[in-house]
Formats: C-alpha cells, sequence, structure tokens
C-alpha cells in the first residue's frame, strides 16, 4: 500500500554565536497550535509553523510534527522512531533523511554534538548520553530489541559518503578509491557484518577521519558528505529489511559561507546534487513519468527510498533567526513537497540463513585475509574470492581489461538498471490508474442507482401527474375550465420554459396528456337520452345514490316549473323566449324546492336544450349551448 513519506520540522535552538546576534535579530520560526508530545502522533494532528520576516511577510507550514527549539534528543528519537525498529524486524524497509540549511542542526539530529564520542572518536561510546543523535539510539534500540524479542537476527553495516558526488567506502582503513555502482541503485560497498550496537558504533568512529568535514564561515564542523549509514537485517522469522540514515550536506548560500578554492568547489557540488534530490522530489510530487535519479550518485542510492519499497521519513532542520528566513523558506517549501510523495512500503520475507561464521574480532585493525581463486576469462584475468568477515564475493579483473569495452558494457548494465526502475514505476502508475478506474467504476454505479432512483421517483411523480390529470377530469367538464388550468400549469413552467421548449408544444403535450388520461365521460350520472325533442330523460347509472337536481341559469334563479313529478318522472318546463340559446345549470337551490327523486326521471326541456353535464364535485348538471 502506498503511503507519503512523513515530514518533521526541528528548529535548532540559537547556538552561542547567534545568541549574541540575536539580541539584534529577530527570531523567525513560531510553532501555532503545538500539542504535547503525547498527543502529536495521532493520524489527523498537523501543527503548524509559521515563518515570519518582519511585520508584513509570513507564512504558514504544517507538516506531520513540529519538534521547537526546547525539543530533547529523546524526545526526538521518540518522535521520530516510533515503531522504527518494529517495522525493521518485520521486514519492512525504513530510511530517514535529514534535509536543511548548513548549520541548521543536520548532524547533531543524527550524531549529536561534535563533542559526541561517535563523531569525536573520543570517550565511551558503550552507553547513551542525553545528547546522542538518532543514529546510537537506534543502533541500541535495534539490538536490545533483538535481545528482548529472543529472535535471531544477522545484521550488516554498510556506510558511504558522497564527496563531490562520488562514493567512498567509510568501513575501510583510510579514503580509497571511489566506488563504482554495481547497478544502478547500490554502490560496490563493504559490508561488515555486526552483532552489538557497540560495535556497529566503534566501526562509525573509526570512519570519523575519513568523514569531509570542514570549517566554514557558518559551522565549524561543516559537513563536506553526504553520508549514509545504513543496517541490512536479517532475522529468523525470515524477515529481511534495510534500515537507512542519512545526512545530508547542508545546502549554502556561497556570499554567505564567503567560501573558496576548495570550499567552493565541495559548496558547488554539494548544492548541485540537492539541487537533483529535489528535482526527483519535484518529479514525483507532480506525479511525473520521468524521474531524473540517474542525475547524480546521490539520488540514484536513495531511489528506492524516494519511491519505492520503503517507509521513508524526513527531517527538516532550519535555523530560528531571521537572517535564515530565505534559507528556512526554501527547506519548508522542500519539505511540503515530500509531503507530497508517496512510497510503497511492503514486507520483505526471505530464507534465513544461520550464522555459521565464527565470530570475529572487531576491536584491532581490520585485517581481510582473501583467499580465492585465480583464472582467465575473455583473455582477461581474474581473481574471485569471499570476504572472510561478510561473506560477500568478490570479483576483480585484471587491468589490462578494455577499458573501453567495460565501460559499454557498464553503460548497457546501467541503462538496463534504469529501464528496469522506469518499468517499476511504469508499472506503479500502472497500479495507480487501476485503483483510479476502480474507482470511477463505484462512480458510474453510484450514478446508476441514482439513476435508477431517479427513474422510481420519476415515475412516482408520473403516477402523481396521473391522478391530477384525472383529478382535472373529474372536477370538471368544462373543456374551457380544462383549458384555463392547463394555460396555468403553463404560465408558471415560464421561466423553465425558456430552457425547455416553445410554449406551443407543452401545452400540445399537456393537451394530448389530457387526451390520454381522460375518463369516458362520468358525468351525468343520468345518462341523457332525448325521448323527444324537448323532453330529456336521466337514467341513473348503476351504483349511484339519489341525486338532487335544480335549475339555475347563470345566477338567475331557472324559472322553469315542474310539469309533473311521480315516482319516475320530473318534467321542466322553461321559458322558451327567455332561455333560447343561454346555457342552463340545474343546481341545488333552496329557490327551487325539488325533493329527491327516484331516477330514471323525465325532464321537459325546451326543444333545443342542448346537453346536461352532471358535475360531481360541485353537485350541478351544467347545461352547454349548442
Ligand atoms: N538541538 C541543538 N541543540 C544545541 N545545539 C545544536 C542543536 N542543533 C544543532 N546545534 C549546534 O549547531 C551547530 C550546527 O549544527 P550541525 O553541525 O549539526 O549542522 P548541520 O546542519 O549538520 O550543518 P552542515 O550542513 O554544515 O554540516 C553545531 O554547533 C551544533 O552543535
Amino acid at each position: 500500500m502506498s503511503e507519503s513519506i512523513k515530514v518533521f520540522v526541528k528548529i535548532r535552538p540559537p547556538i552561542p554565536d547567534e545568541n549574541k546576534q540575536s539580541e539584534i535579530q529577530k527570531l523567525s520560526i513560531q510553532v501555532l497550535d503545538n500539542k504535547q508530545f503525547e498527543q502529536q502522533n495521532q493520524e489527523d494532528y498537523m501543527p503548524i509553523l509559521r515563518l515570519s520576516r518582519g511585520l508584513y511577510e509570513q507564512k504558514d507550514y504544517s507538516f506531520d510534527n513540529i519538534l521547537g527549539q526546547n525539543t530533547t534528543q529523546d524526545q526526538v528519537f521518540n518522535v521520530v522512531c516510533n515503531n522504527l525498529i518494529d517495522d525493521a524486524l518485520s521486514g519492512i524497509n525504513r530510511t530517514i533523511l535529514t534535509y536543511g540549511q548548513t548549520s541548521s542542526g543536520k548532524t547533531y539530529t543524527l550524531f549529536g554534538p561534535s563533542s559526541e564520542p561517535i563523531l569525536s572518536g573520543r570517550g565511551d561510546f558503550s552507553q547513551i548520553n542525553k545528547t546522542s543523535g538518532l543514529l546510537p539510539r537506534v543502533c541500541y534500540s535495534l539490538f536490545q530489541q533483538i535481545q528482548q524479542q529472543n529472535i535471531q537476527a544477522k545484521i550488516v553495516l554498510s556506510y558511504v559518503q558522497i564527496y563531490k558526488d562520488d562514493v567512498y567506502d567509510l568501513l575501510t582503513q583510510k579514503m580509497g578509491p571511489k566506488l563504482q555502482f554495481q547497478n544502478m541503485q547500490t554502490p560496490t560497498m563493504t559490508k561488515i557484518s555486526v552483532t552489538s550496537a557497540q560495535q556497529v558504533l566503534q566501526l562509525i568512529t573509526q570512519a570519523v577521519q575519513q568523514r569531509q568535514v570542514a570549517a566554514t564561515q557558518m559551522n565549524a564542523q561543516s559537513s563536506r558528505s553526504h553520508v549514509i549509514f545504513q543496517l541490512h537485517i536479517s532475522t529468523s522469522n525470515n524477515y529481511q529489511s534495510l534500515l537507512t540514515l542519512v545526512d545530508l550536506a547542508g545546502s549554502e548560500r556561497v556570499n554567505r559561507t564567503l567560501s573558496s578554492g576548495e570550499r567552493l568547489e565541495e559548496a558547488k557540488k554539494i548544492n548541485q546534487s540537492l539541487s537533483c534530490l529535489g528535482k526527483c522530489i519535484s518529479a514525483l510530487s507532480t506525479h511525473q513519468k520521468h524521474i531524473p535519479y540517474r542525475d547524480c550518485a546521490l539520488t540514484k542510492i536513495l531511489a528506492e527510498s524516494l519511491s519505492g519499497n520503503c517507509r521513508t521519513f524526513l527531517i527538516a532542520t532550519v535555523c530560528p533567526l531571521e537572517s535564515n528566513f530565505d534559507e528556512s523558506n526554501s527547506t519548508l517549501q522542500f519539505a511540503q513537497r515530500c509531503q507530497k510523495v508517496t512510497t510503497k512500503p511492503k514486507i520483505n520475507e526471505h530464507m534465513f540463513e544461520q550464522l555459521n561464521k565464527q565470530q570475529i574480532d572487531y576491536n584491532t585493525d581490520i585485517q581481510m585475509t582473501l583467499k580465492g581463486e585465480f583464472g582467465v576469462e575473455n583473455n582477461v584475468g581474474f581473481v574471485k574470492c569471499q570476504c572472510p568477515r561478510c561473506g560477500v564475493n568478490l570479483v576483480a579483473f585484471d587491468q589490462d581489461i578494455d577499458e573501453q569495452e567495460y565501460y559499454q558494457q557498464t553503460q548497457i548494465y546501467d541503462q538496463n538498471q534504469d529501464n528496469e526502475l522506469n518499468y517499476q514505476h511504469f508499472t506503479q502508475n500502472l497500479d495507480e490508474n487501476q485503483s483510479n478506474q476502480s474507482n470511477s467504476q463505484e462512480i458510474i454505479q453510484n450514478l446508476q442507482n441514482e439513476v435508477i432512483t431517479l427513474q422510481q421517483q420519476n415515475q412516482n411523480l408520473q403516477k402523481m401527474l396521473d391522478q391530477f390529470l384525472n383529478g382535472i377530469n373529474t372536477m370538471t367538464r368544462c373543456p374551457d375550465t380544462r383549458r384555463l388550468i392547463l394555460q396555468n400549469i403553463n404560465s408558471e413552467d415560464t421561466t423553465q420554459q425558456q430552457f425547455d421548449q416553445p410554449n406551443t408544444t407543452r401545452s400540445i403535450l399537456r393537451e394530448s396528456e389530457l387526451t390520454k388520461y381522460e375518463l369516458p365521460p362520468p358525468a351525468p350520472r343520468y345518462t341523457q337520452n332525448h325521448t323527444s325533442q324537448n323532453q330529456v330523460q336521466f337514467q341513473q347509472n348503476e351504483n349511484d345514490d339519489q341525486l338532487e337536481i335544480f335549475a339555475k341559469k347563470q345566477n338567475k334563479n331557472l324559472k322553469s316549473q315542474i310539469i309533473e313529478e311521480d315516482e319516475e318522472t320530473v318534467q321542466l318546463s322553461i321559458n322558451p323566449n327567455q332561455y333560447t340559446n343561454k346555457p342552463i345549470t340545474l343546481i341545488s337551490s333552496n329557490e327551487l324546492t325539488y325533493k329527491q327523486f327516484q331516477p330514471p326521471k323525465l325532464i321537459q326541456l325546451k326543444k333545443n336544450y342542448p346537453q346536461v353535464v352532471y358535475d360531481k364535485r360541485t353537485k350541478t348538471v351544467e347545461v352547454d349551448e349548442q
């Protein structure tokens, strides 16, 4: 599963020189809303750091954790290395990088102050001091946990520095030749099997002399090389992991460090390699296809930590004074980009090989005894042997090897490695695309479900519309009234119509809908039969109740007279002169005191008395003119 690089910011306290300056310089970094350490490992908590210069220049950043000026080395270890050893012993690769401007406290964070025994070579490194950095703490913690968990582990140490873009072994007695890359990412470095924290620290201390450190204007002990410390761990539980701690050389503005000569050359190379690292991080954070790992030795070695099978943490170190505003800002921007980079840590398993070599004494100078095989291969002499300490197979070819051919072979090899790495990235991208695709499918599925729900709602609305239209039919038989209602419906929709369809079409639709839903004429409940020219017979429909019929013409009472009324028949007479060609409605009215009558009845009407319609709702009978 992919996860983002975790980023911590460590603010160095002012150091003695700066203390004098800080009387005239303001501090530029402020931590807003920083919780207590116990609360800081909560997943969703991101403390905020405010960087400011003067009154108006202000930038806020948030990170996984911010380690303020007063944070002790112990607290740094607890926060940054939380679960680190558990991970390493259960097959998960872990990397910690320190990044920041020169003199911001990277070496201090990782190793401790320059007086620390592993840096000075003096004193007792067989115990942890208050100021000891992460590296000795990790070593002690690792071996302690192995002992507590009662597991067997084979641990192999490698320790290299990258100086002016060349890789040098730090586990050899004196600075040897630069190392070649045996593949795209790994130089052919010495690996020493170790069995205790003290042993590791002793080897580290021996390497101090070789580390490229020099005084600059900004740091009396400035690292002029990137240092990479690695422990290759394999356990009897059949897990295998790589623990990497990197102390990067600090970026420096030459006009501030006032470097010249050799220091200037070093500074250029340091800045160049940090810029390569920055480009890789930019490309990774914006999901570019090509990541320029091959541009420098540092990024070649860190490729796996930056995007591959590794859980990676970055500690961005910053100086507190306002005079460092620009450098701190650029460090924090880099750190922010790192938060967008993801790696894919996984559990690495392998068959554990029992340690069967006799214990080798490392306390004295390391002497290698090589026993090997000599021979000639493709006209080139070689010697093959195995390192008695770590069991690594070594092959050395005769110097006469055709350099051109060797160079070409290396190029092809590197190219293959490149392709392999690009292929890995391609498959990673493919994985991401596939997961995006499955997300899209999920979205489509949700949309389809929504469509189904909407269709159902639509059906319900359609039913309601049917009922409504039926209602209209039932309420009024009068075509004019219906038209009026429809017009009203249409006029309510006028705004919608502008976007929808022309008014006429809508009307037609409504009319046709109405026609579609028109029921067989419900009224009169008394079917009208012309029994003679001026006589209408009403016959009660089945299941209908009794009906009261009164006559009214517009608002005037109809001056009709009951001609005859018996059980079966009512006959009305209407004055022909008064009511010819006018609509006549038979309604309930007190003025005409009809009693209920049982159908069928006869109503005597004018001869061209046209249509009689009974309106169920108003309980009236309408008489339309023809
Ligand atoms: N947390 C701290 N407490 C006290 N002093 C510190 C702290 N962090 C750093 N320092 C001091 O600040 C100075 C610079 O620190 P350090 O050498 O670790 O910086 P750096 O980032 O590694 O620099 P460079 O990139 O030049 O190697 C040293 O004197 C160191 O002792």
